[in-house]
């Protein structure tokens, strides 16, 4: 059910929370890491389809070098979020694999985020070259639209589980409170019967609630921002510290 990283736990029962890095230049990317450094968030996310060279030679493995000096102890995991997942950036199946590959060599990552259901693409695979590499991997999948049918909910991180995944992540839009309902009833049912950590999220203002309360029904993280959020709904991190000490109970920094 748990899992460790660097010195945090994931699916403890208490949730932890991962901060996205969302600068476009080198140097946004290093100014924005240094202020959320400070405020010491459980992770990180470096969500490299921001950065507007990410593609060129060895940028990417240039900042991820920086950041493993900038976070030391605090986890980082490395994301190309692709268009057709709501990212920022075009990719093919081919850069897409080089640069994930890339990141697990150098291991300057704690965690590679991998689109499991990408078309045209064999994760399972790439999942298995990274845990080659002593790699870790997010399996993620992501609807900026809807929220699927609740067995269709299950069967994607069921899916990402055999795939070999080792935290199963879902992100999905509610039309309405039902929605929300259905996503917390399928994270409590996965996350009883998997080993891996799982995380999921009901994005846009709605959603908030499953952004707060999403580690009661099982989900092991919560993405809150600090300078700029990555997906509609996120929580400023200071408010996130301050109601997940008041529902979880927990010591978590204020
Ligand atoms: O998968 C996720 C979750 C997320 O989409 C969210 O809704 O908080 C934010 C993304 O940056 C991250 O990769």
């Amino acid at each position: 059910m748990s899992l460790r990283i660097k010195s945090i736990t994931l699916g403890d029962g208490i949730p932890r929370i991962c901060v996205p890095i969302t600068g476009k230049s080198r140097e946004e990317i290093l100014s924005q890491s240094e202020i959320i450094a400070r405020s010491q968030p459980d992770l990180v996310e470096w969500r490299s389809d921001y950065y507007e060279d990410v593609l060129k030679g060895e940028s990417a493995l240039q900042i991820l070098e920086s950041l493993s000096g900038i976070f030391g102890g605090i986890p980082v995991i490395f994301t190309f979020r692709s268009v057709e997942e709501g990212g920022n950036k075009e990719i093919s199946v081919w850069e897409y694999q080089t640069l994930n590959i890339a990141v697990a060599q150098q291991a300057k990552a704690d965690l590679i985020d991998v689109e499991v259901y990408r078309k045209d693409f064999n994760a399972c695979s790439m999942i298995r070259q990274i845990h080659h590499l002593n790699g870790k991997v997010v399996g993620s999948n992501h609807n900026f639209q809807i929220t699927y049918e609740s067995e269709k909910m299950a069967e994607i991180l069921y899916g990402m589980d055999e795939c070999g995944a080792d935290i199963l992540k879902l992100a999905m839009m509610p039309k309405t409170p039902e929605d929300i309902l259905r996503l917390f009833e399928v994270t409590r049912q996965v996350s009883d019967n998997t080993q891996k950590p799982v995380v999921t999220m009901s994005m846009g203002n709605l959603g908030k609630i499953s952004r707060i309360g999403g580690g009661v029904f099982g989900s092991a993280i919560t993405f809150a921002s600090a300078v700029d959020v990555s997906a509609p709904g996120q929580i400023p991190l200071s408010e996130m510290r301050h109601i997940l000490a008041t529902i979880y109970n927990s010591t978590a920094k204020q």
